[in-house]
């Protein structure tokens, strides 16, 4: 016999924009948003039953709506707003999950009303609410980073598949994907938000590597060290490869000068840095 498993059901990446209008000069926030919902859901699957079911449309109408009345903030008080919502307004709903994607945008000039897509990271957050509790994860995806020199590897194990030359001097790069826990809400979600984005970029340039995974753990460390209301940090880098190109036909030497960007395959190094003490994560990473 077939018993029903886990499932959650919402709707998955509403655009939104919201413009703040101050005189002539404008702001505006763009994000996609996806909402979870999970509660009492069985007999929807069994029976067909809808009386539970909060449609997903109305969860998308509920995002414009709240952006109109509530405004746009930081993006993880969007998300618990959000997630309080759903969960408060309906006995049937017991947990919420809202996940969101900022995407930054620059003034284009002068111009009040006038923007320009930003080069930045895609900054994002996941909040869960199960009618009680809440929690939150912060991070961004798509943070690119270069260095050029300061990047060693060597000393890694070899069979007889191994081709891979050891090098002292080498570009690493990647693109950052991040994401941090926090065991005591931060006051400010933006201002902790640009001290763990600093800590990153700061520990990517300053840090003597000698593989990715030990910049990885240099990362991780200086979120903690720098944001006290962090717990727990995730990391996922590609290791965007730079091979050196052999100018040698052309009667050239590189002299670490030219090199061939190849986008995959690619390495990918994951990893998590934790506090010792650090308190359970509760639904927080689902
Ligand atoms: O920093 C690195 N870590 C690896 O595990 C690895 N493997 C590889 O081929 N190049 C690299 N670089």
């Amino acid at each position: 016999m077939a018993v029903l498993g886990p499932n959650r059901y919402g709707k998955a990446e509403t655009r939104v924009v919201r413009v703040t209008r101050h005189g002539d000069a404008h702001r505006i926030k763009d994000l996609t948003v996806s909402t979870a919902l999970s509660g009492d859901m069985t007999e929807v699957h069994l029976s067909g039953d809808n009386s539970a079911v909060l449609p997903t449309d109305t969860q998308k109408n509920t995002v414009f709506a709240f952006a109109k009345k509530h405004g746009v903030g930081a993006i993880e008080d969007f998300a618990l707003l959000l997630a309080r919502h759903f969960t408060d307004a309906r006995p049937a709903i017991h947990h919420a999950r809202v996940a969101i994607e900022e995407h930054a945008w620059e003034r284009n000039g002068a111009f009040g009303h006038s923007f320009v897509r930003s080069g930045r990271e895609v900054r994002t957050c996941v909040a869960h609410h199960d009618g009680t509790r809440s929690w939150v994860v912060s991070g961004l995806r798509d943070l690119v980073v270069l260095n050029t020199t300061n990047s060693e590897f060597w000393g890694f194990a070899k069979d007889e598949y191994t081709t891979l030359p050891e090098t002292r001097d080498r570009v690493l790069a990647t693109a950052v994907e991040a994401a941090w826990r926090h065991d005591e809400p931060p006051q400010d979600w933006d201002k902790s938000y640009e001290n763990a984005r600093g800590a990153l970029l700061a520990a990517f340039a300053d840090t003597y590597s000698l593989s990715l995974q030990q910049t990885l753990y240099a990362m991780g460390t200086r979120v903690l060290a720098e944001c006290p209301e962090v717990c727990e940090v995730r990391l996922s880098l590609p290791n965007k490869h730079h091979f050196p190109v052999d100018l040698a036909p052309f009667g050239l030497d590189n002299d670490g000068e030219v090199f061939f960007a190849a986008d995959r395959p690619y390495g990918l190094i994951e990893g998590t840095v934790l506090r010792e003490d650090a308190p359970e994560p509760g639904p927080a990473w689902e």
